[in-house]
C-alpha cells in the first residue's frame, strides 16, 4: 500500500435530514486518527476540510425530489478537485464524511486516474436511487447511481460528463435495506451484491476472498467506500439511517485486515459518522479502529 496518505474532511450534511453528520470529520480526528496511522509508519498529511456551501433556501426544501441539489453539486465538485490532485501527486486519498453524497465527488476525482476503478461499497444500503425512485429525496441515497452516470445531469456531470465507474467493477457488502428501484437497477446492471444473507451463510472470509478475486483482474485501482451504517447499530449507533442486523465489529475488522493483505485498496472514505447521535464518540472511534486494520495494524 502507498505509504503517503492525504486526509481530506468533508463536513457535508445536505444529503440527508439529520443534523450533526457535518461534524463527522472532527469526531474522527478527535478519536486519534492521525496518531493511529502515524504509528503504522505512514507519512500522513491532513489537508483540513472542504468548504461546503450553505443553502440559501430554508434547510430541507425539496427541489424535484433532490434536496439541496445545487449546494451538493458544488461541494462535491470541490472534493473531486482535491481528490484528483492527491492522486496526481502519488498520495493515498483518505476522505472523511460527512454524509454519503460525498462519494460522488470522491469517485469523480478518482476516475481521472483509473480506466477501471473498482469500488467496494460497505453499506446497509445500495445508494442506487434516482430522483424518481428515491423514497426520501435525500441525495445520500443516490451516489452510486450517479457515479454510474444515472441521475440528474448536475450530479452526473461533476468533474466530467462520463460515467465514473462501471457496474461490473462494483461490489456491495452488507446490504439489508434496498428500495424497489435499487433492486431493479442491481438486476439490470448485474451489480455484485453480498447482502447480509450471503454474509451470514458464507462468512466474511469467503465474501472478501471472492470480492478480491472478482476485482483483481478487472480493475486498476479499488476504492473502499465505507458507510458506518454497514455495521450493526449496536456497534455504530452514531449514524443517521441505522438498520438492524448489520455487520459485526469482528467481521468488519476481518474485512479490513483482509483488504490490507490484498494490497489492492488505492483510496478510501469513511462516511455517515454523526457525533450528535453517537454515544461518547463510539462510532468515530470505531471508524479509526477500522482504518488501523485497513492500513495494516497487526499483533505479529
Ligand atoms: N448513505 C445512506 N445512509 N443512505 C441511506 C439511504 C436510505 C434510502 N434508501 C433513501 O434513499 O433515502
Ligand atoms: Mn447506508
Ligand atoms: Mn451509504
Amino acid at each position: 500500500m502507498n505509504n503517503k496518505i492525504s486526509v481530506i474532511g468533508v463536513p457535508m450534511d445536505l444529503g440527508q435530514m439529520r443534523r450533526g453528520v457535518d461534524m463527522g470529520p472532527s469526531a474522527i480526528r478527535y478519536a486519534g486518527m492521525v496518531e493511529r496511522l502515524t504509528q503504522l509508519k505512514y507519512d500522513i498529511e491532513d489537508l483540513g476540510d472542504i468548504e461546503i456551501p450553505r443553502p440559501a433556501q430554508p434547510a430541507g426544501v425539496k427541489h424535484d425530489n433532490l434536496r439541496n441539489l445545487n449546494e451538493i453539486a458544488e461541494g462535491t465538485q470541490r472534493l473531486a478537485n482535491e481528490v484528483d490532485q492527491i492522486v496526481g501527486k502519488g498520495s493515498f486519498p483518505l476522505v472523511l464524511g460527512g454524509d454519503h453524497s460525498i462519494a460522488m465527488g470522491t469517485l469523480a476525482g478518482l476516475s481521472k486516474h483509473y480506466e477501471n476503478l473498482g469500488v467496494i461499497w460497505y453499506d446497509a444500503h445500495g445508494d442506487l436511487n434516482t430522483a424518481d425512485s428515491s423514497p426520501s429525496g435525500n441525495i445520500h441515497g443516490m451516489p452510486l447511481a450517479v457515479s454510474l452516470g444515472i441521475g440528474h445531469e448536475k450530479l452526473t456531470s461533476i468533474h466530467g460528463e462520463e460515467p465514473k465507474i462501471k457496474p461490473e467493477n462494483i461490489v456491495i457488502i452488507g446490504a439489508r435495506s434496498l428500495d424497489e428501484g435499487e433492486r431493479v437497477l442491481i438486476k439490470e446492471k448485474g451489480i455484485k451484491v453480498y447482502t447480509m444473507h450471503e454474509v451470514d451463510r458464507m462468512g466474511m472470509t469467503q465474501v472478501i476472498e471472492e470480492s478480491v478475486d472478482y476485482l483483481k483482474d478487472r480493475t486498476d485501482g479499488v476504492h473502499l467506500s465505507l458507510d458506518l451504517d454497514g455495521l450493526d447499530p449496536n456497534e455504530a449507533p452514531g449514524v443517521g439511517t441505522p438498520v438492524l442486523g448489520g455487520l459485526s465489529y469482528r467481521e468488519s475488522h476481518l474485512a479490513m485486515e483482509m483488504l490490507h493483505q490484498s494490497g489492492m485498496i488505492t483510496s478510501a472514505e469513511f462516511v455517515e459518522v454523526n457525533p450528535i447521535l453517537d454515544e461518547k464518540n463510539k462510532t468515530a472511534s470505531l471508524a479509526v479502529g477500522l482504518m488501523g486494520s485497513l492500513f495494516g495494524e497487526s499483533l505479529k
